[in-house]
């Protein structure tokens, strides 16, 4: 669904990303892990069109998408999640859920200060948009509620609404269970899960092994911007070079 050739990015002399071929299979959950400085933030900018590679190519169903921006990106449908840092803490979980997807829509401003009809019916079917996808991220009951009263998780899970706002057909998840305890993280798991059986496809950067080896159809590391490894959980998990350069000796253990 998602690939990208040789694909590098350079700051400076550091090369953060460095010749990189990846895939990311439709309806799959892919991971990419590896140690912190990794370029893990790095190649998720470039795929989501934030930042332009240094070279290399990147292509979304077939067509060479390499040079779009991040909304060009968006509406051919990836959609990423931000940390929650990025919500507004002030407004309530409808009101951010109501400008992230006004700031997709189309009547713009003289639409909005003129309340056109089209910008009534956008703005209605902003709402319902809204609705459901909190209804389907389990945060129904926090749509009045402001931000800053909420969990980290529930927080978490706004932001995965949001994301979900837009109708992607791929969802990229920032380390998702960053900040959480154990039984938070799995709730989190489980509702990944729901994202996955409801047909969406799932890139995930995430520290947390467990979750990932459980998670995971596929597994791609990366360290000091090179892929040293790419498979299944099972696969990854057995990989002496993996082992050696970034999970440690328990890796093993841990992963089963
Ligand atoms: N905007 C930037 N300008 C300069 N250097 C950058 C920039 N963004 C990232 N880097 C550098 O690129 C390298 C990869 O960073 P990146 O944040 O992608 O790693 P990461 O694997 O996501 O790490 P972490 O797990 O800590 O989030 C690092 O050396 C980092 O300092």
């Amino acid at each position: 669904m998602l690939r990208t050739e040789k694909l590098s990015k350079y700051f400076g002399g550091n090369q953060a990303v460095n010749s990189v071929d990846f895939q990311i299979n439709q309806g799959e959950i892919t991971a990419i892990i590896g140690p912190n400085g990794a370029g893990k933030t790095t190649f998720f900018n470039l795929i989501s069109g934030l930042h332009p590679p240094t070279s290399g190519k990147i292509f979304f169903e077939g067509e060479e998408v390499t040079n779009k921006r991040s909304y060009e990106m968006a509406k051919m449908g990836i959609a990423r999640t931000f940390q929650t840092t990025k919500l507004f803490a002030g407004a309530t979980v409808m009101e951010n859920l109501m400008i992230g997807h006004r700031l997709r829509t189309k009547s713009g401003f003289w639409g909005a200060v003129i309340r056109s009809q089209r910008y009534r019916n956008e703005e209605r079917a902003c709402r319902e948009k809204a609705l459901q996808v909190l209804e389907f991220v389990g945060a129904s009951a926090l749509a009045n509620r402001s931000v800053a009263s909420i969990s980290q998780e529930e927080q978490k899970r706004v932001a995965i609404a949001l994301a979900l706002s837009t109708d992607p057909k791929i969802v990229l998840l920032d380390e998702p269970a960053g900040g959480i305890n154990a039984d938070e993280t799995s709730n989190l798991a489980e509702l990944i899960t729901k994202m996955k059986n409801a047909g969406l496809t799932i890139c995930i950067i995430e520290h947390k092994m467990q979750m990932i080896m459980k998670l995971a159809d596929r597994i791609m590391v990366l360290n000091q911007g090179i892929k040293i490894a790419e498979g299944t959980p099972d696969e990854i998990s057995r990989n002496e070079t993996v082992i050696e350069a970034y999970l440690g000796g328990g890796a093993h253990a841990q992963a089963h």
